[in-house]
């Protein structure tokens, strides 16, 4: 590599770290492993070993973590709060005693004791106490400026808040975590409620904690230990394990496997026992961290960079094997996204048989050049599903695997959105894989919202054979005995809900185009089209033109990417057939312009972060009413920015410009005084 490309490519991974770490620490949804996240950071240093003079400015070696978020207060942390160097070998650690004991001045022969306790994955706290009273808790942020989080650790159970016979002031550092169970029924929750899915215990942790209502956080199920301190205003100890064992007399959650030992062997066998048992802690952790024991000595050690001299994170590695790729299948999610599934001939990776892995995307697949029957190298790493990480036998002659170009669920035709890897089945209307979705969606509340018809009728109808796709709702009637005959149905409410059906005939046309659930069309973008073409007829006719997509971006609030999605929909037979039918059944009324006058008039909207008394459609569509627009990103041109809690970017740049922001609770007034 000649000095230019060390540059340019020292240039690169700052970026990418950089844009790694805000996804990772500040937004907790990291976009790749750990491990490879490490691999950037390993190549970086080794780049900056060789090239000591194109270190940068930026170099993401001398940060810690991410940015504080603007939604909470910052905290300038009394004594910074560092990351950790990390070892990935034996050798790695005994370069760390040695390199200790050369900056000390040690003899060989002094002996230099090592507490040893598990990584925990999950994030850091500092929490101050003074008199005994927990008064302030921030997370790390960057180090040096963390966010204020008091009202959120006062709900977790296993923090005191007051303390008996502690020093004066006290700050307590330790890991906020989530554990391995609780997170899975968050996730599960959470996907029931269509809200975020945390990639890992690690980000669950991260993203209940950082809430902007403590509400939230004390909804879910955090938990505290303890590893380390800050500002103390008298020592805890003389050792790491003394002052340790202090905090655990004070009322600390320590963990049990936290231990000190003679040297780096002894230090290294706890490591040994620790992995073994990693499987069958109830929490996450991603590593043993090391801590010279004397205090005096990491007094001298200090630190350099981001990370103290005197302690050390020894990673596991992640967990390999070689096996089969069997076969390649296509899976088709809730939402039309089409995702290819490795069936593997089975093996064991640390402790577990594994017999299926994602292969992610049609790129992945591409970039590997897998093809079934290929020998594959496989990692799993924590509790994420094992992938594949290299394909054994790769061979540019035989043919590659052909990824469908049709939906193997419902054969619509599957396509890729400009710019985007996922394939998705375009037949939404008709296919059994996103049925239960689709037809969720069409009787919600902002679509056709048909009383009497929730989830659970949905499902039932729908393994009844009696609704497949949304004007079988309307055939319903033809049911009506069968229903009588069912329990929990009786004459009042099958013909109540018979009637609610009824009502929807002659219903909104921009509803119901809302409700065929095609994809980025929501119900602002639903009145658009329809305030141009007056019709759905109007519009598919113009969607299938020769000129459709250039027609439809013409549309005043419609781009090219919802053009493209609005034609894709109309191109395919399946979805043309079934609106025929919806158009016949649902005699829709034509479509008639909200809006009106008020000061909002001509006015740009932007709703951000999660609003909790609305939908954001519904949201919008207020914004319509009062003759607004709402747009998706901050611009010089936005008129006002609706915040709700966990706003992120948009908040900040809005800030920045100067444009004016309500809550949702004063954006409620608005409405009801425009
Ligand atoms: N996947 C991604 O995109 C991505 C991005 C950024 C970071 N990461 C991950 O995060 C790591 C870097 O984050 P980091 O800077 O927080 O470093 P780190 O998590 O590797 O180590 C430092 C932290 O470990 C914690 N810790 C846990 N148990 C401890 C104990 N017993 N004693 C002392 N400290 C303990 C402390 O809170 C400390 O701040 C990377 O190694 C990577 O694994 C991943
Ligand atoms: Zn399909």
């Amino acid at each position: 590599m000649t000095e230019a490309e060390a540059g340019r490519r020292l240039r690169q991974l700052a970026k990418e770290i950089a844009r790694h770490n805000r996804l990772y620490h500040d937004q907790d949804a990291p976009e790749i492993s750990d491990a490879d996240y490490d691999a950037l950071v390993r190549e970086n240093a080794a780049l900056e070993a060789e090239y000591p003079h194109l270190v940068r400015a930026d170099s993401p070696n001398a940060q810690v973590g991410a940015a504080p978020s603007s939604a909470l207060a910052k905290v300038t942390h009394a004594r910074p709060m560092l990351s950790l160097e990390n070892a990935f070998s034996a050798e790695d650690v005994h370069d760390f005693v040695r390199r200790a004991r050369r900056f000390l001045s040690l003899s060989e022969d002094e002996p230099v004791a090592l507490t040893a306790e598990p990584k925990i994955d999950g994030l850091s706290a500092s929490l101050r106490y003074e008199g005994g009273t927990l008064v302030l808790a921030a997370t790390r942020g960057d180090g040096t400026v963390g966010e204020d989080v008091t009202p959120n650790v006062r709900t977790i159970n296993d923090i005191p808040q007051q303390l008996t016979g502690a020093p004066d002031v006290l700050e307590v550092r330790g890991e906020v975590y989530m554990s391995k169970a609780d997170f899975a029924a968050l996730n599960e929750r959470q996907a029931a409620a269509g809200g975020k899915v945390f990639a890992n215990p690690r980000n669950g942790a991260a993203g209940s904690l950082r809430q902007k209502d403590p509400a939230n956080t004390a909804a879910r199920p955090l938990r505290f230990l303890a590893h380390g301190w800050g500002e103390l205003s008298e020592p805890l100890g003389t050792t790491q394990a003394e002052a340790v064992e202090h905090l655990r007399a004070l009322g600390f959650p320590v963990d049990e496997r936290f231990g000190l030992f003679p040297g780096a062997d002894a230090a290294l066998a706890h490591y040994a026992a620790i992995e073994h048992a990693r499987a069958d802690l109830p929490f996450d952790i991603d590593g043993v961290v090391y801590k010279l024991d004397r205090l005096d000595w990491q007094e001298r050690l200090g630190f350099v960079g981001r990370a103290p001299r005197w302690a050390i994170a020894h990673k596991f590695p992640a967990e390999k094997a070689e096996t089969t790729l069997e076969r390649i299948e296509i899976q088709v999610g809730r939402t039309g996204k089409l995702t290819p599934i490795g069936r593997l001939r089975p093996v064991g990776v640390g402790g577990v048989i594994v017999s299926n892995v994602t292969l992610h995307n049609r790129d992945e697949i591409a970039r590997l050049g897998l093809r079934e029957g290929d020998r594959v190298r496989i990692q799993r790493a924590g509790d994420v599903i094992p992938q594949v990480v290299e394909n054994l036998t790769p061979d540019e002659d035989r043919p590659a695997f052909r990824y469908p170009d049709h939906c193997p669920a419902c054969g619509s035709e599957a396509v890729a959105e400009e710019g985007e890897v996922d394939i998705r089945c375009t037949g939404g209307l008709v296919c059994p894989a996103q049925r239960l979705e689709r037809l969720k969606h069409f009787v919600s509340r902002g679509a056709m919202d048909i009383d009497g018809l929730g989830e659970k009728t949905i499902v039932e109808f729908a393994d009844l054979g009696w609704i497949e796709k949304p004007s079988d709702i309307f055939r319903l009637g033809v049911h009506r005995t069968d229903m009588l005959g069912r329990e929990g149905w009786k004459e009042k409410s099958v013909d109540a809900l018979l009637a609610a059906i009824e009502a929807r005939k002659g219903f909104d046309s921009a509803r119901l185009l809302f409700g065929l659930g095609i994809r980025h069309v929501g119900i602002v973008t639903a009145r658009d089209l329809l305030k141009c073409f007056g019709t759905i007829d109007a519009l598919q006719a113009a969607a299938r033109g020769d000129d459709g997509i250039a027609e439809l971006s013409a549309v005043e609030g419609v781009g090219p990417v919802v053009a493209e999605a609005v034609h894709d929909f109309f191109h395919e037979p399946h979805n043309r057939e079934e609106v025929a039918a919806l158009l016949r059944f649902a005699a829709p009324a034509p479509f008639v312009s909200q809006a009106r006058e008020t000061e909002w008039s001509g006015k740009t909207i932007v709703f951000t972060g999660s609003l909790e008394t609305m939908s954001r459609d519904e949201a919008k569509a207020q914004a319509e009413r009062l003759g607004a627009r709402a747009a998706g990103s901050v611009s010089a041109k936005t008129d006002l920015v609706v915040a709700g809690p966990g706003a992120g970017s948009k908040l900040k740049k809005a800030e920045e410009l100067g444009i004016r922001v309500a809550t949702e609770e004063e954006w409620a007034r608005i409405v009801a005084e425009a």
